[in-house]
């Protein structure tokens, strides 16, 4: 059967039975969220970064095919694998703890726990124990039997786009302006690499002047970071001030001309009232940047999962059964 109280009949959510809900493993393995908090507590530690990483696999799942774990397969005779996109390849990680918490719940509870929902049962613990808000997180995703390369290429928002495209690209997967707003505060945690801010710093316009919204003690330290020439993999906290701390310091920087990215930077300058609203409000308060998140990473973790009879749970989550 696959998962408790499952009819297969057709939900809100699409698919079969009730769509997600919060006790899905109550019965069937509820220790996962136990698992999955030990392996990250212990992952994170040892390298604070990965929480970002695991926070970033859950959002470049979902917006691939919904979130349905499509973004951990490797490549194979039947799979051309999404981590080698332009948006995933030399970016993202967080594979090996998502493997191991993989091992641990099929010794738990073989075959119960999907890697769609570790991926969001890792997105939020990371949040938690990187001092972010908590969120009672829908489960009963299952997994996908493909991936999509061009649906990576195509629904991923590039780190240049306008604010007129992050809110096209948003608006395609049902989400809206405040949840741009909010979810681009993950950004609170986490490195880029150069090659993803390098224009801002020398071609903004076309022209060889750097993107004038720079603040200038800012600017000069990317520089030094991030050569004209060469250094493409060298690393940037996204919120310098910080990295590896969940906080609404991004808001912050973004308001006084430090943010990183073009997409971080025009959600309070490209001219739209109430993302720049939103900018200030989140800026001030930290509590309504932490709710407002909570509810769009759970609409985020929404998208388009499979559910019922759908997909399948992996054994292994880098391949289909
Ligand atoms: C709004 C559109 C977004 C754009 C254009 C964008 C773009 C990027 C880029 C270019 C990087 C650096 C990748 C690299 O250099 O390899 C990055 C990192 C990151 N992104 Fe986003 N992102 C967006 C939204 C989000 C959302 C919704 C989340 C999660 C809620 C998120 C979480 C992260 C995290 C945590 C990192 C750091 C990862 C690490 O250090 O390994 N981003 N993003
Ligand atoms: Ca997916
Ligand atoms: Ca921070």
């Amino acid at each position: 059967y696959p998962g408790f109280f499952s009819w297969g009949g057709t939900g809100p959510a699409g698919g079969g039975s009730f769509g997600l809900f919060p006790e899905f493993y109550q019965f069937s393995c509820p220790q996962a969220n136990e698992v999955v908090m030990s392996v990250l507590k212990k992952a994170i530690a040892k390298e604070p970064r990965m929480a970002a990483s695991l926070l970033r696999l859950h959002f470049h799942d979902c917006f691939v095919q919904g979130c349905d774990a499509s973004v951990l397969l490797d490549d194979s005779a039947t799979i051309v694998s999404e981590k080698n996109s332009a948006p995933n390849r030399n970016s993202i990680r967080g594979f090996e703890v998502i493997d191991e918490i993989k091992t641990k719940l099929e010794e738990a509870c073989p075959q119960i726990v999907s890697c769609a929902d570790i991926l969001a049962l890792a997105a939020r613990g990371s949040t938690v124990l990187t001092g972010g808000p908590y969120w009672e997180l829908p489960l009963g995703r299952r997994d996908s039997r493909a991936a999509s390369l061009s649906g990576a290429n195509t629904n991923i928002p590039p780190p240049n786009s306008t604010i007129q495209n992050l809110i096209t690209f948003f608006k395609r997967q049902g989400l809206n302006k405040v949840d741009l707003v909010a979810l681009s505060g993950g950004h609170t945690i986490g490195v880029a690499r150069c090659v993803t801010f390098k224009q801002r710093l020398y071609s903004q316009n076309g022209q060889n002047q750097p993107d004038e919204t720079l603040e200038k003690t800012y600017y000069l330290g990317l520089k030094s970071v991030c050569p004209r020439s060469g250094g493409d993999d060298n690393i940037s906290p996204l919120d310098f001030s910080s990295p590896v701390k969940f906080d609404n310091s991004y808001f912050k920087l973004i308001l006084s001309g430090k943010g990183l990215l073009i997409s971080d930077v025009v959600l309070f300058t490209g001219n739209i009232g109430d993302a720049m609203e939103l900018v200030r409000s989140y800026a001030e308060d930290e509590g309504l940047f932490f709710h407002q998140f909570a509810k769009s990473m759970v609409k985020m973790g929404n998208i388009n999962p499979l559910t019922g009879f759908d997909g399948e749970i992996r054994k292994n989550c880098r391949r289909v059964n």
